[in-house]
């Protein structure tokens, strides 16, 4: 995935199809590439599709674990755990945001906070004595 999508992201939700094996032998590649753009944002594991075998709930998805990543079973059709899925990385996005000492972060978080210098009005400011500082507007 072209780096432009990691740019600036807060959290990650990363899911596959409880349907396709291969969805979720990728989880891997896609981890191991989030990692390079962004080495400490939350991330959240989803197995979906959950409505078409509801047996899959019981399986042990090591995954998630072995990452020490929170993991959701989903249904996106039904609405299984959805909105708690995006109540959550929301909460998770907005506390990273707001704490992270990742450098880049830091450095993004001083550009929002930078207030552009306002022009000065001088509109009814008499001119004063030689030497003034400040260029003259003709
Ligand atoms: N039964 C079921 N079908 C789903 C669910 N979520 C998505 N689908 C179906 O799965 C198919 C793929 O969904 P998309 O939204 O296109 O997802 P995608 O990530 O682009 O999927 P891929 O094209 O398979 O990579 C569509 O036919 C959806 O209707 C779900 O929770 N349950």
């Amino acid at each position: 995935m072209h780096a432009s999508y990691y740019h600036k992201a807060h959290a990650c939700i990363m899911a596959f199809d409880v349907q396709r094996k291969v969805t979720y032998k990728n989880l891997s590649n896609w981890y191991q590439e989030l990692r390079e753009y962004r080495p400490e944002i939350p991330c959240i594991v989803v197995a979906n599709k959950i409505d078409a075998d509801r047996r899959v709930t019981q399986k042990g998805f090591n995954f998630a674990k072995k990452h020490n990543l929170p993991f959701y079973f989903v249904s996106a059709a039904d609405g299984t755990n959805v909105v708690k899925l995006f109540t959550d990385a929301i909460k998770l996005a907005v506390s990273y945001k707001q704490n992270s000492r990742d450098f880049l972060d830091e450095v993004m978080r001083e550009l929002e906070n930078f207030e552009l210098e306002k022009p000065e009005d001088t509109s009814d400011k008499e001119e004063t004595s030689e030497g003034t500082e400040s260029p003259k507007t003709v």
